[in-house]
């Protein structure tokens, strides 16, 4: 195998398949030049187990390249010499799904641990989680109640922004090379994690925005973009950068200019005014993201004492370099403003219960919009708020592709919100299951042959990673 590409292999997203039926989700993490071993990490519970995969045999280097999990074949195949463990590795074509719904939780933060919080989220792995509730009988007897939640992925408190990404929002990369519009979702609670997921880790109060969702897919859309295959379509790209707060926009590249949200008569909804700058290489949209949140309106509530009470809305835009400038595709990552009830908000002053009611008003909304869509309805209603209205043009079209990631905060104390979030999270897969079914029946007309028997893992769950090894 050619070692020049393995740099191309580390940090792939790869599919694990135990003998006994158990699927991890998992990355390359280093590639042996010497004797063409692999090297993978997968977490199990709280802890991180790797395995070394020996004697990598052959790789198509045209397809590792493109690196595009739509056109994944067999095209890798490894196969490992061991006498208990046979790794077969194979690219497999990744189907494009219209929405993908997943669900993450972060690590008990210090105040948590510092209350001795009992952590009431477990992710078994396999798409489900457990909620442990406490409850009580009538009796006042206490006792647990379990409930099973299950999403497309679920990742435990020890994934990476890097893990989430591979699974969530890069597939949808591609697709908007392909003229298609991509939108990326992080819901959930005040203080979960939909920040740090989107924008980046932080570290104290600094952000390192090079390590969140945004970055890596403004990353992925420069590598998209001068690769030799989409070299003849002519396409640059733009970043727009803006809020939604209390129903208003405000644009966070143009000192948070407030804007107005018109429809024209082909019911096309524009944000006039809206700054879209052109850039060239993904350090000057990270730049743009430090500068964008760090206006970003934000407060303070009983789970953050940093809360973005806002909808932050970067969108990257790919427009063929013609007179008019054309749309060609567009991806839009949202990191939705944190939802809670609005008793629960430490503050009594009326702006404050007003934005909250705001902020559950445009999220239940947008549940509307999906879950309309997911009945194939011929009436979606964008127009309940102004985050669907900005987002209408996302959502249509044969070629949009959704991905809402849920964000949980495992401690007891978030136990009620946590189940709120995972019954949204789940209504939006539920709602969208009908279509799903519909799709997979045309789908496996046209997937590739592959032996299924030989892998133990669901056809579901390889037909969604980039490439999967069976252990
Ligand atoms: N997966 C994670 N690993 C480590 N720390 C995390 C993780 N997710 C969140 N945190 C930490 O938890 C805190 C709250 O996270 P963050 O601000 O991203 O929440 P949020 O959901 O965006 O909240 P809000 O809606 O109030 O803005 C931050 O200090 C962040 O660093």
């Amino acid at each position: 195998m050619e070692t020049d590409l393995y740099p191309k292999l580390i940090g792939a997203a790869v599919l694990i398949s135990r003998s006994d039926g158990r699927v991890h989700l998992a990355t390359v993490k280093s590639m042996g030049a010497v004797n063409s071993t692999v090297m993978v990490e997968w977490n199990e519970g709280t802890s991180s187990r790797g395995k070394e995969v020996s004697n990598v045999q052959s790789i198509n280097s045209d397809i590792i390249d493109h690196m595009n999990p739509n056109a994944f074949h067999e095209a890798i195949y490894w196969r490992a010499n061991m006498a208990i463990l046979i790794a077969h590795v194979a690219f497999l074509q990744v189907k494009p799904q219209k929405i993908c719904v997943c669900v993450r939780k972060r690590p008990l933060n210090k105040q948590e641990v510092i209350k001795k919080e009992i952590d009431v989220v477990s992710i078994p792995g396999n798409g489900a989680l457990l909620v442990h509730e406490p409850k009580q009988k009538v009796d006042l007897t206490k006792y647990l109640d379990n409930q099973v939640f299950h999403f497309d992925f679920s990742f435990n408190e020890t994934a990476t922004n890097d893990l989430v990404y591979n699974f969530t929002a890069k597939p949808l990369v591609q697709s908007i090379f392909e003229g298609g519009m991509a939108t990326c979702f992080a819901y959930g609670q005040t203080g979960s994690g939909k920040t740090h997921t989107m924008g980046g880790d932080f570290t104290g109060r600094q952000q390192n925005s090079a390590k969140g969702i945004y970055a890596m897919a403004a990353q992925d859309v420069f590598t998209h973009l001068n690769h030799k295959r989409y070299a003849n379509l002519e396409l640059s790209a733009y970043v727009s950068f803006f809020e939604i707060y209390n129903g208003k926009v405000y644009d966070l590249l143009n000192e948070k200019t407030k804007l107005r949200v018109l429809e024209d008569d082909r019911q096309q909804v524009q944000i006039v005014g809206l700054e879209e700058v052109y850039v060239s290489k993904a350090e000057e949209v990270i730049k743009m993201i430090q500068q964008g949140s760090a206006c970003r309106t934000s407060g303070q509530t009983s789970a953050n004492a940093n809360s973005s009470r806002s909808h932050a809305i970067l969108q990257i835009v790919l427009r063929r370099n013609d007179r008019a400038a054309t749309l060609h595709g567009k991806f839009s990552l949202v990191d939705l403003a944190g939802n809670e009830r609005g008793i629960d908000v430490s503050s009594n002053d009326r702006s404050t219960l007003v934005e909250t009611a705001e902020i559950n008003r445009s999220l239940l909304a947008l549940k509307e919009c999906i879950r309309s869509l997911g009945m194939n309805s011929d009436h979606i209603p964008f127009r309940l708020c102004t985050l669907t209205k900005v987002l209408r043009d996302s959502f249509i079209g044969e070629k949009s592709r959704t991905c809402m990631i849920a964000m949980v905060s495992p401690g007891m104390a978030s136990c009620e919100y946590t189940v709120n979030t995972l019954r949204y999270d789940a209504s939006v897969h539920e709602s969208m299951s009908k279509v799903a079914e519909l799709e997979e029946k045309v789908y496996e007309q046209s997937q590739v042959e592959f032996n299924k028997s030989a892998l133990h893992y669901s056809v579901q769950d390889v037909e969604r990673c980039p490439f999967s090894l069976a252990l």
